[in-house]
């Protein structure tokens, strides 16, 4: 792990380097002052050297006027290195985000990834600067301050570091517990972001079934898992705090009492013991530091390891000489095909199908038997497991995921509208797009009339994944966003939602003028809507059961005909 955290370093490395130099430096000046303070009572005070005490004075202050810039490098400079590694950490994150294929998104619940990407991360902020550089910190002090009082008592100084070896072991069996506790606190947390975001996104649903109470339990029982598993991170983080610092507190006892006790004998000076005072003192700080450093790295790490989880699932490959789709005539091959879903027994089933460019193919046929399910494979939303999927005689998997989404446009049964305004939600069909094209877009699916009354025309805002709209506007932009697209292929799967009648026409409308001069593939729910399809395809459990024109399959009198009848 620390090795794929290193990396995240390698821009700020110079702004590193001086935040360790001030560490540095800001140690050294917390190492001066005992040595003044002992040099003025040993000889200062005994033989009055007024002139030396003044000197001193000067020198302490600007000792400290230095250490205060050096704090303040730290401070800020520091904390900017880390939040700007954490930010970098993000973005790769949600790159890698960008490039998982739908099967991860199906299995994870979007808070738990989302706490991930922003909890988990916060603490790299500090572990990434206060990590080594309290490391550093407390390592100098401790090795200094261990070689001044070596050279003033042998005896004394080693009886006050016998403390560290226990204060270690100490240390190091409490730590474990820690890292466990602050792991598990991390995935409830993420838990409760999960059921939060679910209940926020559902508040509509739980308003008109009265199932606030059922919704609240919910939450309780996830935010009480949350809460126990803080408690025991809290009660690790408490154990390890009182034992830290009664060790600290025994370093200061042993500094008092053996270090009296050799003063009383006459082996060291008043000056001596003042020092060893001041330094045992200084111990605390440094100790404290490692002590923090571990709470640090604990959190930190834990929300690495977090963050690395997402960053190892493995992204949604492309061939190695993937090259881009260009030109696309519209004809589609299926060719015998099979895919599952992870968890599932197979949905598609040595499936071939063939769809000349131009033409319009209807999928029909009881619910649950893979409609959807193939439509998104030719986008390779999914990977079939076997046979082949080709466009103008191209496999999928042969060409840039890019290039091939790029050609398809899909019209989706459930619209998704992004949060903010109706020109975000057109153009994302194609960002480049001039004002006129999107205008013309939104003329073509007959949305543009409404949109003109609204006082904020194009720039009105429609709230949470379009709130603000009603079902027929919404689909009316998801489907002009596709005419900004203008692919050569439409899939596209019927809402199954009750429109009312008008509204329904008006969209077929458009709908019909989206089909022309392309290839479709329709999903239909209406059997009225696809009478005119060039072949209507019956899908039963993931195979064809039967293919042909409306009127030949009414004819054949079969699934289609009583599907037809009802
Ligand atoms: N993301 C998924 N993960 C696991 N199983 C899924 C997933 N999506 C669909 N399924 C399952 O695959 C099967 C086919 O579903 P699909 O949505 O393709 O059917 P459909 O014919 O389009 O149905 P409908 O007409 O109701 O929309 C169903 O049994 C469904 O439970």
């Amino acid at each position: 792990m620390i090795r794929k955290f290193l990396p995240y370093y390698k821009p700020y490395k110079k702004l590193f380097i001086i935040d360790m130099i001030c560490a540095f430096a800001a140690s050294m000046c917390d190492l001066i002052y005992p040595i003044i303070t002992r040099t003025i009572m040993d000889d200062v005070v005994p033989n009055r050297k007024f002139s030396m005490l003044i000197t001193f004075a000067v020198v302490l202050v600007v000792i400290f006027i230095m250490k205060a810039g050096f704090n303040y490098f730290m401070q800020y400079w520091g904390h900017v290195v880390g939040v700007r590694m954490q930010a970098d950490m993000r973005d790769d994150v949600f790159r890698h985000l960008q490039k998982l294929p739908n099967t991860y998104f199906d299995e994870n619940k979007s808070g738990v990834t989302m706490s991930r990407i922003v909890n988990d991360l916060m603490d790299i902020t500090e572990l990434a600067h206060h990590g080594p550089e309290d490391l550093f910190i407390s390592l100098v002090t401790l090795a200094g301050a261990f070689i001044i009082l070596i050279g003033i008592d042998i005896p004394l100084t080693l009886m006050i570091f016998a403390i560290l070896p226990i204060a270690t072991w100490y240390m190091i069996r409490k730590k474990e517990k820690l890292g466990e506790t602050s792991m598990d606190s991390r995935v409830k947390v993420g838990e409760v972001n999960a059921t939060l975001e679910n209940s926020i996104a559902g508040m509509r649903v739980t308003k008109s079934f009265c199932t606030e109470k059922q919704e609240l339990e919910k939450f309780d029982k996830s935010n009480n898992i949350f809460r126990t598993a803080r408690e025991g991170f809290y009660k690790a983080m408490a154990e390890y705090y009182s034992g830290m610092n009664f060790f600290t507190d025994m370093l200061e006892w042993v500094a008092v009492i053996a270090g009296g006790y050799y003063a009383y004998l006459g082996t060291i000076t008043l000056g001596d013991f003042a020092a060893y005072i001041l330094y045992v003192k200084m111990f605390t700080q440094p100790i404290k530091k490692l002590i923090n450093f571990t709470e640090q790295y604990q959190s930190g790490m834990t929300g690495f390891v977090r963050f690395r989880e997402i960053m190892d699932q493995e992204v949604q490959k492309e061939s190695d000489n993937a090259y881009d789709l260009e030109n696309v005539q519209g004809n589609i091959d299926i060719d015998n095909i099979s895919f599952k879903y992870e968890d599932n027994s197979k949905v598609i089933n040595n499936l071939s199908l063939s769809i000349e460019k131009g033409k319009t193919v209807a999928l029909v046929g009881p619910s649950g038997g893979g409609k959807t399910t193939l439509c998104s494979l030719i986008p390779r939303f999914y990977e079939i497991d076997n046979g082949d999927i080709r466009i103008d005689g191209h496999s999928i998997n042969d060409v840039t995921l890019k290039s091939l989404r790029k050609n398809i446009g899909v019209v989706q049964q459930d619209v998704f509208l992004f949060t903010g305004t109706i020109r975000d939600n057109i153009m994302c069909g194609n960002p480049d797009a001039s004002e006129e094209e999107m205008i013309d877009a939104a003329k073509k699916a007959r949305i543009h009339d409404f949109v003109m009354t609204l006082p904020e025309g194009y720039d009105t805002y429609i709230g949470e994944r379009g709130v603000k709209l009603s079902g027929g506007q919404k689909q009316r932009i998801s489907i002009s966003r596709i005419f900004l697209k203008n692919p050569p292929i439409i899939i596209l799967d019927e809402a199954t939602s009750a429109l009312d009648n008008v509204t329904e026409r008006e969209i077929q409308e458009s709908l019909d003028e989206l089909s022309k001069d392309r290839t479709n593939l329709v999903v239909a729910h209406r059997l009225s809507t696809i009478k005119n399809a060039d072949e209507i395809i019956v899908i039963t459990d993931g195979k064809i059961a039967e293919r042909g024109t409306h009127d030949k399959l009414i004819e054949l009198g079969g699934v289609y005909a009583g599907l037809h009848s009802k």
